[in-house]
C-alpha cells in the first residue's frame, strides 16, 4: 500500500482507541499511519459499525466496493469505484481552504444531507450528512486545522482599508463611491478583529442549524436559524450562488459586512455575522446572520388592512425616520426602502392591565419598526442592483433611474411613496396610473392625491408628502426637516396651518386599486 493510501484508512473502534491515546501525545493519527496530514473525517452514522475514515491532504481518495480504494466498503449497494473525493485549494473570501469536492461515479447515487449529486461537483461542509447507495451514512467533517489558512491575514485587510460607509457629497452610480472613508476607527480593536477572525467557525453550519424559510427576495432567501451554542434565534439570509472569479468583489464583501456589524440601533435589523462559502469549485454562496424579526412585513400589515390609520401611520413613519436618521447621519444610504423591507416586532396583550404604548391594534401593546437590508443593496452588484429595480421601481427615486449621481435623498424619497401608501394602500407611481408610464411618472415626479381616498386625511400630511416626492434632491426634505414639519412636530393648531392642498378626482375605471384589492386577484 503506498503511503497515500495509507492515509484513508479505516480506524476501527479499537483502532480509534488507540489513535486517541495517541492524539493525547499531540500527533494526529494521520501522521502516524502515512505522514500525511489528515485533512477531514467521515464518521460512520450507522448503528453497530461505529468507526472513522480519515481523509488524507492528497489530491485523490476513492471510496468504493473495490479493495483498491482508499475506503472500501464491501456492500452489493456500493459500486466498484462508488465516488471520488477530490481534494481542492480553493481561494474564498480572502482565505486559502482546502476543501473536499464529491464526484459521484455510481448506480445507486451518493447523497448530501438528502439529495442526490448530480452536478459535476459539489463541495462538502462540517456537519453535512453523506450517503453512499441505501444505507451507508457519514457525518462529514473537516479536520478543524487544515481547511482554513490565512484568516488573520483576510481580519487584517478587513481592518486596514477604506472601511467605513461615507456617501460623499457627489456620490454616484459608482459602488466605490458610496463606500468611502472610515467613520470608525479600528487601530484599537485589529488586534481582537484578528483574533476572532481566527477563531470564527470557517462555515456558517458549525455555528449556526439552519430551519424554516422565513421569506424569499430577489437576490436571497431568508431562513431561520439558531446558534448552536447560545440556542439564540436569527433570521439567515442566503444569497443565490456565485461565481467565484473575483476576489476583490469577496474582500469588499467582507470589509461591508464587518462595518454593518458595527451599525446598532433599536429601528435597524442587527447584522451578527457573514459567511462567504463555497459549494463548488466555481461557485460560492454568501451568507448573513440576522436579528430575527417575528412578526413579518409592513407589506404585509398594509395589506390585511387596506390602509392604515393617521396615528398609526404617523407611528410607524416616526420610527422609520429615526432609524433613517441614524443611518444618514453615519453616511449609509439604504437605497431599498420599500415596505417589504420594513419588519415588525409586535408586543401582543398578554394580561387586561397592560398599557398600551402606541395608537395600535386592540390586542397589540407595542410595535418596534425595524428597517432591514440596509446598505446590502449593493452586494449585489449595482448593474443587478438597478436592472432588477427597473422591473419594480415603486418606490425608486429619479435619480436612481436616472444613475445621475444620488445622496441620502434617495431614501427620503422612498419615505415619501412609503407614506402615501400606509394612508390610501396604493404606491403614487404605478402602471394602472399610467399613461404615462411607472418610469416616467416617476422621472416627472407626477402623482396626485385621489378622491374619495385622500378626503379625510390631514392636509398636512399632503403637504409633507409633497415636499417628499420632489424632483430635484436638494429641494427634497431632508430626515431633520420632516422632524421638523407640522405634522410631525406640531399639534392639531400647527397642522391647520396647512390648508387646502388638492385631491383629483378619477374616473372609476382610472382608479387605481389598492394591494389589498390586488392580492385578491
Ligand atoms: N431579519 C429578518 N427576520 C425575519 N425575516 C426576515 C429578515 N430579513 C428578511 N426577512 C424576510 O425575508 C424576505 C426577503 O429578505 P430580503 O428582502 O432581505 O431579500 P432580498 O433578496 O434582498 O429582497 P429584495 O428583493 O427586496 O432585494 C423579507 O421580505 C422578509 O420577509
Amino acid at each position: 500500500m503506498s503511503v497515500a493510501q495509507s492515509v484513508a484508512k479505516r480506524e476501527h473502534s479499537d483502532d480509534l482507541q488507540h489513535s486517541n491515546k495517541r492524539q493525547q501525545t499531540g500527533i494526529t493519527a494521520a501522521e502516524l499511519e502515512g505522514g500525511l496530514p489528515v485533512v477531514a473525517h467521515l464518521v460512520s452514522l450507522i448503528p453497530g459499525k461505529e468507526c472513522t475514515y480519515s481523509i488524507g491532504d492528497k489530491e485523490l481518495t476513492t471510496v468504493g466496493r473495490s479493495r483498491s480504494c482508499d475506503i472500501t466498503l464491501n456492500e452489493p449497494d456500493i459500486s466498484t469505484v462508488h465516488c471520488e473525493l477530490h481534494l481542492i485549494t480553493m481561494e474564498v473570501d480572502g482565505c486559502r481552504r482546502k476543501l473536499i469536492n464529491v464526484i459521484d461515479k455510481s448506480r445507486n447515487g451518493t447523497y448530501i444531507n438528502g439529495s442526490r449529486v448530480v452536478k459535476k461537483d459539489s463541495i462538502l461542509k462540517n456537519g453535512d450528512r453523506l450517503v453512499f447507495g441505501k444505507s451507508f451514512s457519514f457525518l462529514f467533517k473537516y479536520n478543524t486545522t487544515s481547511d482554513l489558512e490565512g484568516a488573520g491575514e483576510s481580519a487584517a485587510s478587513a481592518t486596514g482599508g477604506n472601511l467605513a460607509v461615507i456617501q460623499s457629497p457627489n456620490a454616484n452610480k459608482n459602488d466605490e463611491e458610496v463606500f468611502k472613508k472610515p467613520l470608525f476607527s479600528f487601530t484599537s480593536s485589529q488586534n481582537a478583529l484578528k483574533k476572532q477572525a481566527r477563531q470564527k467557525p470557517a462555515s456558517v453550519f458549525d455555528k449556526y442549524v439552519l430551519g424554516k424559510e422565513l421569506g424569499a427576495g430577489h437576490y436571497a432567501i431568508v431562513k431561520d436559524g439558531t446558534n448552536k451554542q447560545t440556542g439564540q434565534a436569527v433570521a439567515i439570509k442566503i444569497f443565490h450562488p456565485q461565481q467565484n472569479d473575483d476576489q476583490k468583489k469577496s474582500k469588499q464583501f467582507r470589509e461591508e459586512t464587518n462595518i454593518l456589524m458595527r451599525i446598532h440601533h433599536p429601528n435597524i435589523v442587527n447584522l451578527l455575522d457573514s459567511y462567504v462559502e463555497p459549494i463548488s469549485k466555481s461557485q460560492i454562496q454568501k451568507y448573513l446572520v440576522l436579528e430575527k424579526i417575528v412578526d413579518g412585513e409592513l407589506f404585509d400589515r398594509i395589506v390585511k388592512k387596506t390602509s392604515l390609520r393617521q396615528d398609526e401611520t404617523k407611528a410607524i413613519f416616526t420610527q422609520i425616520l429615526t432609524g433613517l436618521k441614524y443611518l444618514h447621519n453615519q453616511n449609509i444610504i439604504h437605497r431599498d426602502i420599500k415596505p417589504e423591507n420594513i419588519l415588525l416586532n409586535i408586543t401582543r396583550r398578554t394580561s387586561p392591565e397592560q398599557v398600551q404604548l402606541g395608537p395600535w391594534d386592540e390586542g397589540e401593546i407595542d410595535i418596534q419598526v425595524k428597517i432591514a437590508d440596509f446598505g446590502l443593496a449593493k452586494f449585489t452588484g449595482e448593474m443587478q442592483f438597478t436592472n432588477t429595480l427597473c422591473g419594480t421601481p415603486s418606490y425608486v427615486a429619479p435619480e436612481v433611474l436616472t444613475k445621475t449621481g444620488y445622496t441620502s435623498k434617495v431614501d427620503m424619497w422612498s419615505a415619501g411613496v412609503i407614506l402615501y401608501v400606509c394612508l390610501c394602500g396604493f404606491p403614487p407611481f404605478s402602471e394602472q396610473l399610467g399613461p404615462p408610464s411607472l418610469k416616467e411618472q416617476i422621472l416627472q415626479a407626477k402623482f396626485a392625491f385621489y378622491t374619495p381616498y385622500w378626503d379625510n386625511i390631514d392636509d398636512s400630511i399632503l403637504h409633507l408628502i409633497s415636499h417628499l416626492l420632489v424632483l430635484d434632491a436638494e429641494k427634497r426634505y431632508s430626515v431633520d426637516e420632516v422632524f421638523d414639519h407640522p405634522w410631525l412636530s406640531g399639534g392639531a393648531a400647527q397642522n391647520n396651518v396647512i390648508k387646502d392642498m388638492n385631491r383629483l378626482q378619477l374616473s372609476d375605471t382610472q382608479m387605481p386599486k389598492t394591494y389589498t384589492e390586488l392580492s385578491c386577484l
